[in-house]
């Protein structure tokens, strides 16, 4: 989740006021001293990692298993580095053509360091409330430190003041949203949505995303008491601003609900009324999907590959005092003799719906992987099927915004799998959002959809998710 930037106080005591000149280049004992120093270098370092290197931003920004520099910061400049890696990312596009602009001729191909110090120092310039000063100082600094990029300190300097005198002039000249998605991204959105439809999510994506809760029981109540407004579709909203750490808040301790985007809380409502059933959560890590079948009366089994995962999603069932039957190890080798009323499929996918809370997602994934992932899914698919029972309905869910990896796999699940039937999602099961309800009868929901009174309050995931009744046995099991 983003969290505010930092308290600019503790900037602006130590930070000179006048850069220092490149001949005067402070040592890295030095640096490791100078307040704020140390966090833009680990951002920039981090930058690399995730977009050089594919390295996943909550991997490295994991206060337990984290970079190893990341996890030396103090609380406060952790946060700061999430903060800016969260903006340099989001709008990484947008940053690139701003430096290109101020730059008489491209950086050359080496300089991927300086690259990074001038994408961290822009990304505050330009979207957090830091001040312009010490933004451009520890990035001089930090260009100074490294024997790769000391040579451009002068350059770094002369590049970030000429972006802070006009920063209003250079963001209304690259508006457009396109420019923040790489290209492979951009291609599959326009070629799924159109040009316009592409903007459109890509715009809403450039909002952080709200904090969404499902309850155990009586949303409004929980609506009220923590100052946040009821969704159509059930789900709690809360403002960054209404936020803190999510386990201080009411309700948390006692496991009244959990957090859990708006889409996301779809496809397990498609099932309906659960209560006394068997119901199959085949890829159910981290939980928030088995705790809705457990709260929906399901007598649950979840099961996912990933024993850490799987870890967690037993601490969460312990906090929300839900049950379901765990068990570890992969739905292509899962063995049950009764079968089940309901199955849920929660695909893994490329996330490319979650771009809002994971900006990180464009440069760490590629068209390849979009893929690889969808005949992952579809084997998936064919397991997770075989384990419903005749009359008994089947969610395939993802977070991908990819037709590859939601429409296409489902269509091609019905044309393969003739005991099975397409039972549409009907409007009236998705109230507020009834423009995701595709012609065929699919949920398909994107970051701009789901309009409210401010864009910080709009938007929910990109989800897919499409609903099937066995209606028949399958002809090996008859
Ligand atoms: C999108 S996440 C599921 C999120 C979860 N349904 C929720 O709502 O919290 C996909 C999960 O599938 C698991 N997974 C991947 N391959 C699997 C397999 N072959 N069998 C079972 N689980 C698998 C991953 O470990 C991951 O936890």
């Amino acid at each position: 989740m983003d969290r505010p930037p930092v308290s600019p106080q503790r900037l602006r005591r130590p930070v000179p006021s006048k850069t220092a000149p490149a001949a005067e280049r402070p040592s890295l004992a030095d640096d490791a001293q100078r307040p704020g120093l140390g966090a833009r270098r680990v951002a920039a370092r981090l930058l690399a990692a995730v977009v050089d290197a594919r390295t996943s931003l909550d991997g490295l920004t994991d206060r337990g298993n984290g970079h190893p520099e990341f996890r030396k910061l103090e609380g406060r400049d952790q946060a700061l580095v999430r903060a800016i890696l969260l903006a340099a990312l989001r709008r990484r596009g947008t940053i690139d053509a701003i430096l290109a602009d101020c730059l008489e001729k491209a950086l050359p191909s080496g300089a991927s360091a300086l690259r990074h110090i001038l994408h961290v120092a822009s990304a505050q310039i330009l979207f957090l409330d830091v001040p312009d000063s010490a933004a451009v100082d520890l990035a001089v600094a930090s260009a100074q430190a490294d024997p790769r990029s000391a040579r451009f300190a002068n350059l770094t300097n002369a590049v970030l003041r000429r972006i802070a005198r006009d920063k209003a002039g250079f963001l209304a000249r690259f508006d457009d949203p396109a420019l923040d998605a790489p290209r492979w991204l951009l291609d599959r959105l326009e070629a799924a949505y159109g040009a316009a439809g592409a903007r459109a999510i890509l715009h809403a994506q450039r909002v952080p995303a709200p904090l969404d809760l499902t309850c155990r029981e009586d949303p409004s109540l929980w609506a009220e008491r923590l100052g946040g407004s009821l969704l159509p579709t059930g789900t709690v909203r809360l403002g960054a601003r209404e936020t803190g750490a999510v386990d201080q808040m009411p309700g948390f301790a006692d496991g009244a609900w959990w957090v859990q985007d708006a889409a996301a809380a779809l496809p397990a409502r498609l099932f309906g009324d659960l209560s006394g059933l068997r119901a199959l959560d085949a890829c159910a890590a981290p939980g928030g999907k088995t705790a809705q079948l457990a709260a929906a009366g399901a007598r649950v089994t979840a099961l996912d590959i990933s024993a850490s995962r799987l870890r967690r999603l037993r601490g969460n069932l312990e906090r929300l005092r839900l049950e379901a039957d765990t068990h570890e190890g992969s739905i292509e080798d899962f063995r049950d003799a009764e079968g089940f009323d309901a199955v849920l499929l929660d695909a893994p996918c490329s996330s490319t719906g979650t771009i809002r809370r994971h900006p990180d997602v464009p440069f760490t994934k590629t068209a390849e992987e979009v893929e690889k992932l969808a005949g992952v899914q579809e084997r998936l698919l064919r397991a997770a099927a075989d384990h419903v029972r005749p009359g008994g309905l089947l969610v395939f869910s993802n977070c991908s915004l990819d037709p590859r990896e939601g429409e296409d796999t489902a269509r091609r699940f019905l044309a393969e799998r003739g005991e099975f039937q397409l039972v549409p999602v009907a409007a009236a099961e998705v109230p507020g959002i009834e423009d995701a309800v595709t012609r065929e009868g699919f949920l398909r929901t994107t970051p701009a959809m789901l309009r409210r009174d401010t864009a910080e309050l709009s938007g929910l995931d990109g989800f897919f998710a499409a609903r099937f009744r066995r209606v028949t046995q399958s002809k090996t099991a008859a």
